[in-house]
């Protein structure tokens, strides 16, 4: 039975390996209302499960991306929280298993970046913080604290768990600690997995809280998300200045042996992408938004220099993509949700996000070559022992990823 469990998990995460480094998932959500008022047309839709076709009447032409899920239009055709955190939530169980997990957005400013990652009504609306039941309108982040204890608690008493978590937001390249009090900063500093003596991104100064619980998780990162930078611009009357970080650190012991394993799930809700002078930006707003797209370009280049193999990534070129570095590239499992707006007004903002997004998934593609056949093998063997009549339900965690 133990060995069935420990297998079930070898496959588990050999099968998201195939899947792929950075698995790209690309939401459209509906016209807003701003977007009605000035008579826009629908330029973006999905074709099937994984495909999004945009009309650039620029050039005349429809162009086509394919991703690894692609959802788009309204709730009632699917595009729905529920439905988005279905293809997530496996990358919890990977993070107690000892993987670094990121679950990253990105997209145009107004584009719902923030409400896929946090949901309507922010962090816990719409939670039931004693049951981690979520309502309709919750995002990634309180599913995932949801499904984080939810897996925690089948591991026990096999396992006995210890979770941290710390929130930063960078504003204007610089980083801030959303647990602190205002003005209660220390100064803070990055330390790169291989100096920071843990195997993982640490920020020194920087305040890590206990959770013991849903209520805990939930409560401490609605409080930090409430503390972020946020400004009414011209395209989003709550527009996130900053780049959200938000890190819960796994910690798992088996009580027979006394070993541990420690893993990371990284939600980032990076600040929105965005033409300055179409935005309408000016003085500090200027500002921001070029210290914002400043940053966006450092993690473009961190794709590419993935993407191409190159023996140097530039992680040190910006504080963003340090911060990212244990959860980008390596053996870490990374998702990215491209936001994206269906006005034709914002076509060009689309298709650049989507050319960055097409850029991110050829770090999959470098990833196993045959990859395809073995994944259908691998996936029919998960299946047979996840079926019911087995009796072998996951309960315990085998000794995968980086012991402490
Ligand atoms: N899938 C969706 N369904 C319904 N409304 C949505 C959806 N996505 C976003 N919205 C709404 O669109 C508006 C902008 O969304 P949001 O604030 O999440 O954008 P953002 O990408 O985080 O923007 P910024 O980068 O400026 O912070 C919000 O009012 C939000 O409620």
């Amino acid at each position: 039975m133990a060995r069935e469990t420990e297998r079930r998990k070898q496959l588990h995460n050999k099968v998201e390996d195939l899947k792929g480094k950075i698995r790209v998932y690309v939401r459209v959500r509906p016209l807003s209302s701003k977007e009605v008022e000035r008579a826009c047309a629908e330029a973006v839709a999905s074709e099937g499960k994984q495909s999004v076709v945009v009309q650039d009447k620029k050039n005349g032409a429809n162009r086509t991306w394919d991703f690894d899920q692609v959802w788009a239009g309204s709730e009632l055709g699917g595009n729905t929280q529920e439905a988005i955190f279905k293809d997530t939530g496996y990358l919890v169980t990977s993070a107690v298993d000892g993987y670094n997990v990121c679950i990253f957005a990105y997209g145009q400013t107004g584009s719902g970046k923030t409400f896929t990652m946090f949901g309507a009504g922010g962090v816990g609306g719409g939670m039931n913080t004693a049951t981690g039941e979520c309502g309709p309108g919750a995002g990634v982040a309180p599913r995932a604290v949801g499904e984080l204890f939810r897996v925690l608690k089948e591991r026990q008493p096999q396992y006995t768990y210890n979770v941290t978590v710390t929130m930063f937001e960078l504003y204007r390249d610089g980083l801030r600690d959303l647990q602190a009090r205002h003005g209660d900063g220390a100064k803070l500093v990055i330390k790169l997995a291989e100096h920071s003596g843990t195997g993982l991104v640490v920020v020194e100064g920087g305040i890590e809280t206990v959770a013991n619980s849903v209520k805990d998780l939930v409560d401490t990162i609605a409080a930090g998300a409430d503390r972020r930078a946020v400004s009414s611009t011209q395209m989003n009357a709550d527009s996130s200045r900053s780049h959200l970080i938000c890190s819960m650190v796994i910690s798992s012991t088996n009580t027979r042996t006394g070993s541990v394993v420690r893993g990371k799930l990284t939600l980032v809700d990076l600040a929105g992408s965005e033409r300055v002078g179409k935005s309408g930006a000016a003085g500090e707003q200027l500002k921001e938004a070029q210290s914002i797209n400043k940053s966006l370009s450092a993690l473009g280049d961190v794709i590419a220099a993935l993407t191409s193999g190159s023996a140097h990534i530039p992680y040190r070129n910006h504080p963003l993509t340090m911060m990212m570095s244990d959860s980008l590239g390596g053996n870490a499992k990374t998702l990215m949700f491209v936001c994206a707006s269906p006005a034709d007004y914002n076509t060009s903002e689309t298709i650049n996000s989507l050319q960055f997004a097409a850029r991110c998934k050829d770090v999959t593609n470098s990833s196993v070559a045959g990859g395809a056949a073995q994944l259908q093998a691998l996936q029919r063997e998960l299946n047979r022992l996840k079926a019911p009549e087995n009796g072998t339900a996951p309960k315990k965690p085998a000794q995968l990823g980086r012991p402490v």
